[in-house]
């Protein structure tokens, strides 16, 4: 799916009215409308309910959703932040249509804070959507700081007056905390970013029809991978294959007191599909391995017992993962770097791997073509130096991946896929029960395994990514987020696969 840009968006609305055709006026009631249906679903009538609302087209849905909430029994109070005489066409309308029905209330300075609201009121954000041009200040800002100090449950339409949808915020600007957005046909790209989970909550997407040809038509560099994304990227496991089809994986991983990263990257290898699944570790770790994972063929190298300090010839190998669990010890660096140049295919390189490299810049140039690296934000800035925001974070990984021209997997909520050719996209799946030891290098093996099965590169992250993640969710349904482990997310892999396949 796309993801598009404020001004993008409002290309979108423009060609809408033009072409499907429909007023604007109508448009915005087809928002409030959908608006509407999703909140009755979510929120009981009995709850009294506060909207405040701006004077522009933000502001308009806000009282269009007012007029029609009262119309499903709710009882409704209306603010207006009155910041100038006149506002846009379609409030002015939403305006009179709504004071037929209802008194609204006018608020226009500071000495009108705090307003009396019931103790179990909801309120809807309404002061400004998408069309955000500058930090808010003043009044406007007392008002959200207000709405921000009851800690009342706060729904924002479209997106959290304040919060730009595409840029980012000051870290002083005052923006609204709501518990939940509900946004207008796409999500937004600040949605997505870490940074700004207080000022997002539970984000919802309601289609209000946007010309399907004009999206289509219109390009950005930004996407996200949903079930129906994702489906697309599944290749289909014929009747009559054998392992030999399926590639054969190895995983370079594990160092004394952490053979468990080699164990659990060498399982979920298996558990994605890998024909045959092989394992380089460190001689400490053969007896764990084996007697773990007995479909795993395993390799030790090396004089030293407690890491893996040698690569013996690995010319046999579809796809090699190397990272997990694996030390920085020197030699394992003069391995490491010796394979890298020998290396044609693209190969998955995570945790100590990426550690490494950002120690041997050196390496970069001579990496094979398209191969992944999947850093978690610490270790990503190991290998560009500190970033200043999640905008700068994104901006850099694309730099990088087409200067190197590599994946750069950025992990953490909504795991960012960003390409070599620009183009960013964003995880739907998983949850806050991954962020534990084991999840990224389960996360390792299953990329390492799409590759052997012969996925390119850029398919085999965004598909892997998103199957990590859906079984994390499948694991958190099972066991609960507090209690599972990365063990349990790759049991759950076979089930996150049918899953897809029946999307
Ligand atoms: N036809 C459309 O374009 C549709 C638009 N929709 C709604 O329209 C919204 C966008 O509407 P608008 O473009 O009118 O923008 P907003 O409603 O976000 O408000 C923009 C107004 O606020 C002012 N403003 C911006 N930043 C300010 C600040 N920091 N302090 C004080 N004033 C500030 C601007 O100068 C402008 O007058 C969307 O978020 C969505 O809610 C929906 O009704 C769907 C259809
Ligand atoms: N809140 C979250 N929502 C979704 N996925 C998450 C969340 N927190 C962590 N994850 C995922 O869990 C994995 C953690 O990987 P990583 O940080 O490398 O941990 P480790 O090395 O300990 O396994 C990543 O794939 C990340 O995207
Ligand atoms: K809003």
């Amino acid at each position: 799916m796309k993801l598009f840009t404020a001004e993008q968006i409002r290309a979108l609305d423009r060609y809408t009215i033009e072409h499907e055709p429909i007023a604007s006026i109508d448009l915005m009631e087809r928002a409030a409308q959908a608006f509407t249906d999703w909140f009755v679903q979510h929120y009981p009538a009995s709850r009294p309910v506060a909207i405040f609302c701006g004077m522009g087209n933000n502001g308009g849905d806000g009282l269009a959703i007012a007029r029609l909430l009262q119309a499903q029994r709710y009882t409704v109070q209306c603010f207006v932040m009155k910041l100038k005489a006149q506002g846009s066409d379609d409030f002015e309308t939403n305006l009179q249509r709504l004071q037929e029905l209802t008194t609204v209330t006018l608020l226009e300075r500071a000495e009108q804070l705090p307003v009396a609201l019931p103790d179990d009121a909801l309120l809807i954000d309404a002061l400004f959507g998408s069309g955000l041009d500058r930090p808010v200040e003043g009044f406007p800002a007392q008002l959200i700081q207000f709405l921000n100090r009851t800690k009342l449950p706060t729904v924002a339409v479209d997106i959290a007056s304040g919060l730009f949808a595409d840029r980012p915020n000051g870290s002083g600007d005052v923006i609204v905390k709501p518990e939940a957005t509900f946004s207008f046909q796409f999500p937004k790209l600040a949605f997505l970013l870490p940074g700004n989970a207080q000022y997002v909550g539970e984000w919802y997407v309601g289609d209000i029809g946007l010309h399907p040809e004009v999206i289509q038509q219109t390009e950005t560099s930004w996407f996200y991978t949903d079930a129906a994304a994702a489906r697309a990227l599944l290749q289909p496991r014929t009747r009559f294959s054998h392992k030999g089809n399926f590639g054969r994986a190895l995983l370079i991983a594990g160092s004394y007191g952490k053979i468990g990263a080699a164990v659990l990257s060498a399982h979920a290898c298996l558990r994605a599909g890998a024909g045959l699944t092989s394992a380089l570790i460190p001689q400490c770790g053969y007896k764990i391995m084996q007697t773990a994972l007995p479909e795993v063929m395993v390799m030790t190298a090396g004089s030293n017992k407690k890491i893996v300090s040698d690569f013996p010839p690995l010319g046999a190998y579809d796809a090699i993962g190397v990272g997990p669990g694996l030390g920085k010890d020197f030699k394992t660096a003069k391995a490491l770097g010796g394979l890298i140049e020998k290396m044609i295919s693209p190969m998955v390189i995570d945790a100590d791997a990426i550690n490494l490299t950002a120690e041997n810049q050196a390496w970069l140039a001579k990496l094979p073509r398209q191969s992944i690296f999947t850093p978690h934000p610490k270790e990503f800035e190991r290998l560009v130096g500190p970033v200043a925001n999640d905008y700068e974070r994104l901006a850099r990984a694309k730099e990088f991946a087409q200067r190197y021209q590599c994946v750069i997997v950025l992990k953490g909520a909504y795991t960012a896929v960003v390409l070599w050719n620009g183009e960013v996209h964003f995880n739907t799946t998983g949850n806050p029960g991954m962020a534990k030891g084991g999840s990224g290098d389960a996360l390792t093996g299953i990329l390492t395994a799409l590759l052997a099965q012969e996925y390119d590169s850029a398919t085999a992250a965004k598909l892997g990514v998103y199957l990590h993640g859906a079984a994390g969710d499948l694991a958190a349904q099972h066991n609960g987020m507090i209690a599972m482990t990365a063990t349990d997310l790759i049991e759950q892999l076979g089930h996150a696969f049918e899953q897809l396949n029946h999307a």
